[in-house]
């Protein structure tokens, strides 16, 4: 198939920064299909390259052009980031070619002036290379929020709650590219079994760390083709998301309730612990949402999950005190899942984190209700602020005396580097885990 793979890199990048895309769903999107695996991994790693590389690139376009970089125009301004993107990161890409593909896309989007404007700043980048890649910032934090491309707001959270050091690792792990992690659905297989059929596909299989059931795919270009994926034979999950139903470990014939539960991991991961047999009552704010739940659980053969649309704040009187697990997987400002999905630190704003904040603390205050005496209550984010983790559990905790934070550790496979265990939560980060940045808390209710 003859495609020009740095015009779709740039279709992708306008539909993100343009319309805020999701990166996953719009490199689907404009990746056309039968496209050759090499054609599509040169425009994922300019894609992701440039958006994971966005503060510095600009930071570096901005010492080259004359022009304001906020009037450039915005496909202009695309052109410029993968040329500066193939010139810096990308060694294999001659100079020449950065240059000239870039001027072509110029030729075609641009007019007159925007031909030479591309060519002439990406030559003097080539010219005086050594001197405009240093970063001039002496303030540490703006450095880091450059080197890292994370906005400064961000860097200082996050230096807030773990100091500098810890969180220049943090960036850092945040560009690089994760592996995707799978779960085995061990109501219709055995991950040994599963492990050999993808091995046969020519897929690289290791086991996860810390997940009983999760497999590591190296190179998972297609996997969701496979004949075993459309038998529900697995699910893609990342390991760390995998560990908040591993640690409910909910018992066969309970009632589980699932608050915030679309697309449905952990409620089918739940159902799969439970061997298919009790309730789990699965709701979501969204319709459109709750249908994948319907979805996802038909095709991993799984019938105790009763699907319901309904805001977590709203608090129902007729589950006060009846339900044995209720798992809070809050809405959360997602900053553990920055090296999956780039575009997040683009995309959340600072005010967006107190909204969500007090969405999860009134959420939590609400579904407290609903746990039975020497019931669980499990509560998990996809970010690594404290803020919306172990600092909201510890005012939790501090004003509902029934409840404490209950040790938990047989449920995983292994207990290396996850030494607050025994204290009843745990914190992942992709540095130290090699997982996407999660909280996990269990509490127990005893009055
Ligand atoms: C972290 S995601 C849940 C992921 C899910 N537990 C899983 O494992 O697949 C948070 C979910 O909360 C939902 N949500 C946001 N506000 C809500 C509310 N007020 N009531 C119920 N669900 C809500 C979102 O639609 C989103 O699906």
């Amino acid at each position: 198939m003859d495609i020009n793979t740095r015009e779709i890199a740039i279709k992708i990048l306008t539909d993100i920064n343009q319309n805020n895309a999701f990166s996953n769903i719009a490199t689907n999107k404009h990746i056309p299909d039968g496209v050759a695996s090499q054609d599509e991994n040169f425009i994922r790693e300019i894609t992701y390259g440039v958006l994971e590389n966005k503060i510095y690139i600009d930071y570096i376009l901005s010492k080259l052009s004359k022009i304001k970089i906020k009037k450039i125009h915005p496909i202009i301004m695309e052109i410029l980031r993968i040329g500066v993107y193939q010139i810096l990161f990308m060694d294999r890409v001659p100079n020449s070619a950065a240059v000239n593909e870039s001027v072509n896309l110029a030729k075609k989007y641009g007019h007159k002036g925007s031909i030479g404007f591309v060519n002439g700043v990406l030559r003097s980048l080539i010219r005086d290379k050594d001197n405009i890649i240093k970063i001039d910032d002496k303030d540490y934090e703006c450095y880091l929020s450059i080197k890292y491309s994370h906005p400064i707001y961000m860097v200082k959270s996050i230096t807030n709650d773990y100091g500098i050091e810890f969180t220049e690792e943090i960036l850092k792990s945040n560009n690089e590219r994760p592996n995707l992690n799978i779960r085995v659905n061990t109501l219709k297989t055995e991950k040994e079994v599963l492990m050999s059929k993808l091995t046969d596909y020519g897929f690289q299989v290791l086991e996860g760390n810390y997940g009983k059931n999760t497999l590591i795919i190296k190179n998972p270009s297609n996997i969701t083709k496979v004949k075993e994926f459309n038998d529900g034979y697995f699910t893609i999950q990342d390991e760390s998301s995998q560990l908040v139903s591993q640690i409910m470990n909910p018992n066969p014939n309970s009632f589980v309730l699932d608050v915030c539960s679309a697309p449905g991991g952990k409620a089918t991961h739940m159902a799969q612990i439970m061997d298919n047999k009790g309730k789990i009552l699965a709701r979501d704010f969204y319709n459109h949402k709750i249908e994948l739940i319907n979805e996802n659980s038909k095709r991993l053969g799984i019938d105790i999950i009763e699907t319901e649309v309904y805001d977590a704040i709203k608090r129902d009187e007729t589950l006060i005190e009846k339900v044995d697990y209720v798992l809070l997987d809050a809405p959360c400002s997602g900053l553990g899942l920055i090296r999956r999905k780039p575009e997040i630190r683009w995309n959340r704003k600072e005010e967006d984190i107190k909204e969500l904040t007090n969405l999860q603390w009134n959420i939590l205050n609400t579904v407290k209700n609903y746990v039975k005496n020497h019931g669980i209550l499990v509560y998990s984010t996809c970010t690594i602020l404290k803020e919306e983790n172990i600092n909201m559990i510890n005012r939790f905790l501090e004003l509902n005396k029934e409840f404490r934070l209950m040790p938990f550790g047989k449920e995983l496979k292994t207990k290396e580097n996850l030494n607050t265990i025994n204290e009843g939560y745990i914190q992942l980060f992709p540095h130290i885990h090699g997982t996407d940045g999660f909280f996990i808390a269990k509490m127990i209710k005893e009055i």
